[in-house]
């Protein structure tokens, strides 16, 4: 059974799979006279009909978690924001007919950082790491199935641990 590492999330090592919704070292401007700072376009929304925002009111998986599945949207991307300052877990994989298992990579949040999936893009459902969370979500809404999901054969498969990964630090 082999361990995923989880890395530390930034903007470059995100890159491949989508941006970080962050405040933390990004550029911003001045509005509202001053008393405003706009962090513009931190991601775009993809989408070829309706963009909508919901919140995920997200309940824990039990950890260590066998990475079983991953899905994607490929009609649109998919944004998660915490509201409420807790580190999550991000497990992704580039886009492509079906999620290279040699390609998977995890993340953990710090909790003021989301993520933006772009269009296509390999990931697994949310992964709150307290008990309970909350996120605000931007995807597309519009008509016809958007959510392909691959399963891993057995030996594809990695272990989540972060627990194990804390110890090791
Ligand atoms: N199904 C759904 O809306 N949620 C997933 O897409 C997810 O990434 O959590
Ligand atoms: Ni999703």
């Amino acid at each position: 059974m082999r361990t995923l590492p989880i890395e530390p999330l930034t903007r470059e090592r995100f890159a491949p799979f989508g941006d970080v919704i962050e405040t933390e070292g990004r550029e911003h401007f001045l509005i509202n006279n001053g008393s405003t700072r706009r962090y513009h376009a931190l991601a775009t929304v993809e989408t070829d009909d309706r963009a909508i925002l919901s919140i995920f009111a997200a309940e824990a998986l039990e950890m260590p978690l066998m990475i079983r599945m991953l899905e994607r949207h490929p009609l649109g991307s998919q944004a998660f924001v915490p509201l409420l300052g807790h580190p999550f877990l991000i497990v992704v994989a580039p886009p492509g007919d079906r999620p290279d298992p040699e390609h998977v990579r995890a993340f953990i949040s710090d909790g003021r950082q989301g993520v933006n999936y772009h269009r296509g893009v390999w990931h697994h459902p949310v992964l709150c790491v307290e008990k309970r969370d909350e996120f605000l979500v931007v995807d597309r809404s519009g008509p016809g199935p958007n959510c392909d999901e691959h399963f891993f054969a057995e030996a594809e498969q990695w272990l989540l641990d972060p627990a194990q990964q804390a110890r090791m630090r």
